[in-house]
């Protein structure tokens, strides 16, 4: 479950009791990660740890040996059919030139989730960057074949993944 919500805590059991297996909350709707990243699992779920496009990854990294995803925002949340925005993906990866090595680098079995945008134009990049898990909404619901837009998207980070465990 994403939950974009404020007051994150408030439910947790709820979700657990619904049969939820991760809860993911926002590190901008809580002032307490640590007790919330204990609760999630006290409650028998994974977590998964979202920032919006204007937090820096810097806020999510002292957590992210915690916790089972981060997910980092391609659009400013709320609703669906935005643009794609690119300028994310350095928190996924290296910035090229600064020497900066963010989540893929830093943390190579973290799940890294991308949400905002994602089609077949943008995939490639999240792909690229070291995203292994997407969402993606018009870009499939809008397509008059949704099941081959979810093949290519999913190839596509199959054999980023792929290639990364070979370069490795
Ligand atoms: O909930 C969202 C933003 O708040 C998601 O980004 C959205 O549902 C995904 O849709 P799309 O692929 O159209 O961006």
């Amino acid at each position: 479950m994403h939950m974009m919500v404020s007051r994150p805590e408030q439910w947790v059991k709820p979700m657990a009791v619904a049969g939820a297996n991760q809860y993911t909350f926002h590190l901008e709707a809580t002032e307490n990660p640590g007790a919330l990243i204990k609760d999630i699992r006290e409650n028998g779920m994974k977590v998964g740890l979202a920032i919006k496009p204007g937090t820096t990854v810097e806020y999510l990294a002292p957590w992210a040996n915690q916790i089972d995803m981060a997910l980092v925002m391609t659009v400013e949340p709320g609703f669906g059919g935005q643009k794609f925005m690119e300028d994310m993906m350095p928190k996924v990866k290296e910035v090229f030139g600064s020497g900066v090595h963010w989540l893929r680098t830093q943390f190579p079995s973290l799940d890294i989730e991308v949400d905002g945008g994602v089609g077949p134009d943008t995939i490639h990049k999240c792909a690229e960057a070291g995203a292994n898990m997407i969402v993606s909404g018009s870009a499939i619901m809008r397509s008059e074949d949704p099941r081959s837009v979810i093949n290519l998207l999913r190839n596509v980070c199959s054999e980023a993944a792929q290639k990364r465990s070979l370069d490795r």
